[in-house]
């Protein structure tokens, strides 16, 4: 096999309940994932030793480094540090994530670099070493192998299926500028100030919700404790949420560190309309349409 094809999706927090900032710099973190239906495609090309290449296209690409700093890299390098393979890739990376969106576009590239490469180079690790190496390049890239609906503890890397039901329509609005992950922790730091800040758990009302696969109960439980310091840096966005809320929206929140916003619909009809009144309003640059729960990182292709 020479070349691999891995759809790899975005990620929205249910709920983000962000704990004491620690020693090394993150946040001990009780968080809800959903894997949701936008897509980056990552392709791998065996390529000899040594050679690690990545080009990006889509919307935001430019944005994205192409140097050893790309996720996708870093992931392919470090499989092959741990491994002992001596082999290269060239990546061809499409993005369908919005960049530096709040919804993990480069963990979640990283993740499907981890799952092309093992199978490129025939390296056969089992999912949970798979896992632990995802863990080392970021908060985030677990999940994006996991998928699905999980909770997240630890600084967001250890990971475990939630027992959920239903299926979800989601709108996005998406920023015309990104945002940065470390300063969105760092205002919140600053908001919190010498507050003592208790544990963080994950809130049984959104729980409950998921296992019965309750639509409102979920759009009612959403919850973000990274969004006022988001709020903070783009205040703009409190605007657009009051417009979901407005518009009909079950449930409107900043996705992760933002600036996403995500909005939960009743289905899928009420989700085209939501969007289409959320594009009109001028209050966005773009809407996405997405459905979730959907599957991880996986290979749709290998020749
Ligand atoms: C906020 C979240 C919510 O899922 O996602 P995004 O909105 O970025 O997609 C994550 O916590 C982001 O995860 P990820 O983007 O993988 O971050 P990492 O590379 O691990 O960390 C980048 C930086 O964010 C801060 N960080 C991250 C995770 C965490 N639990 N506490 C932190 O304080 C730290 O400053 C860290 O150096
Ligand atoms: N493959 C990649 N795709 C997207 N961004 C990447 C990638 N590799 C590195 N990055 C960098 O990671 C930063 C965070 O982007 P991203 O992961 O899309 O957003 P977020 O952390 O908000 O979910 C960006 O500023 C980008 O420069």
């Amino acid at each position: 096999m020479s070349v691999v094809v891995v759809r790899t999706p975005a990620k929205v927090n249910l709920a983000l309940m962000v704990g004491p900032r620690r020693p090394d710099g993150f946040h001990d973190l009780a968080c809800v994932y959903q894997a949701v239906s936008l897509f980056d495609d990552v392709r791998a090309t065996l390529a000899p030793a040594g050679e690690f290449t990545v080009t990006v296209t889509g919307v935001g690409a430019a944005q994205v480094p192409v140097d050893a700093s790309n996720l996708a890299i870093r992931a392919a390098r470090l499989l092959a540090e741990r491994t002992g393979v001596d082999a290269g890739v060239r990546f061809e990376i499409r993005k369908g994530i919005p960049v530096a969106g709040g919804m993990a576009g480069g963990s979640s590239d990283a993740a499907a670099a981890l799952v092309a490469c093992d199978a490129l180079w025939n390296t056969g690790l089992d999912r949970s070493r798979l896992v632990e190496l995802a863990a080392e390049l970021g908060s985030d890239v677990p999940f994006c192998l996991v998928g699905g609906t999980a909770v997240g503890s630890g600084h967001g890397e250890v990971v475990t299926p939630a027992l959920a039901r239903g299926h979800y329509n989601w709108v996005f609005c998406l920023d015309t500028e990104g945002m940065s992950t470390p300063e969105v922790y760092a205002e919140l730091d600053r908001m919190r100030g010498d507050l003592v800040v208790l544990p963080p758990r994950v809130p049984g009302p959104l729980m409950a919700a998921l296992r019965s696969g309750d639509t409102e109960g979920v759009g009612r439980a959403l919850a973000n404790d990274l969004q006022p310091a988001a709020l903070r840096r783009r205040p703009r966005l409190a605007g657009l949420l009051g417009a979901g809320v407005e518009y009909g929206a079950v449930g409107a929140i900043v996705s992760g560190s933002g600036p996403t916003c995500a909005f939960l619909a009743r289905d899928a009809d009420h989700a085209a309309d939501l969007a289409a009144r959320l594009s009109g309003s001028g209050l966005c640059a773009s809407v996405r349409i997405a459905t979730g729960p959907v599957p991880g990182a996986r290979i749709v292709s290998e020749q």
